[in-house]
């Protein structure tokens, strides 16, 4: 079993502990009282390279990266950086996250919100919406085609943006043919956990041009910024490096400035 199958087996466990304790109107209830979605679209579409910056207490690979006791103070500091939007891992088991943390952050932010999770159901698309998320991940490894095909469907009719992860061209191609606008490469194999940062500058250009395109792990600083800039990102999704440091908020605004450099604009 790889370890996203592990990952995803652990998830569905607590999820049939929630949907057993809150039936899916419930959480449809509180969708429809949630505040409306932010433009994530707009805001990655933007000029320069837009930071994604994540909140993201563990992983799987590293174990404990930080305790982040106050997800929202964090956040705070990833916005005031120039963070476009924030990533909040929701995964309880191997990443320490809660939706009860993304409700914190979307709620002492201006900027939209990801739900960073292993989404198998469209419960979890409700759930992600009732905690007042703009932005929702789905994974193309995760997901036979017609299940990624219908979640990203549910996900657009509830006001959510699906960011579509691959991480080989096969998946790339998946994910456009659900109909993705905006797709994300992992350059982490969540089969094995291993990173190669080549991975975006061999899928990305098989991408469509108008899909927005996020290069997402590995990002240690401006210098990995720029590499996948110059492989065709218009975004960057930064979690390990910003947890870990000192500055969150200077290290955010230091790829953001690199990620806004005249240099890019010439396609350099
Ligand atoms: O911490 P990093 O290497 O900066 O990576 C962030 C993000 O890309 C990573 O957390 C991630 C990308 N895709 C995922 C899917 C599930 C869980 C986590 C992820």
């Amino acid at each position: 079993m790889s370890v996203l199958d592990e990952i995803i087996e652990g998830v569905r466990a607590d999820l049939a502990d929630r949907q057993r304790e809150v039936p899916l109107d419930a959480v449809k209830e509180k969708a429809a009282g949630a505040p409306a979605p932010r433009d994530a679209l707009a805001a990655l579409r933007g000029p320069g390279v837009a930071v994604i910056a994540e909140v993201k207490r563990s992983s799987p690979s590293k174990g404990a990266l930080a305790a982040i006791a106050d997800p929202a103070a964090l956040a705070r500091d990833y916005e005031a950086g120039g963070a476009k939007v924030i990533s909040v891992l929701t995964e309880r088991r191997r990443f320490g996250g809660s939706l009860a943390d993304l409700a914190d952050v979307r709620a002492s932010v201006d900027v939209a919100v990801l739900r960073k999770d292993f989404v198998v159901t469209s419960y979890q698309l409700w759930e992600a919406r009732a905690a007042g998320a703009d932005m929702v991940l789905l994974i193309v490894a995760a997901l036979p085609q017609d299940a990624l095909v219908s979640l990203v469907e549910r996900a657009e009719s509830i006001g959510l943006l699906p960011l579509v992860e691959a991480h080989t061209e096969e998946e790339a191609a998946r994910a456009v043919e659900a109909g993705a606008k905006v797709v994300g490469v992992n350059a982490r194999d969540l089969r094995t956990l291993k990173v190669d940062r080549g991975v975006f500058a061999r899928v990305a250009p098989t991408l469509p041009k108008d899909v927005v395109k996020i290069a997402e792990s590995g990002v240690r600083g401006p210098h990995d910024l720029l590499a996948y800039a110059s492989s065709g990102a218009d975004a960057v999704l930064v979690g390990e490096s910003l947890v870990i440091g000192r500055d969150p908020r200077a290290a955010v605004a230091d790829l953001v400035a690199a990620g806004a450099h005249p240099a890019l604009r010439q396609g350099g």
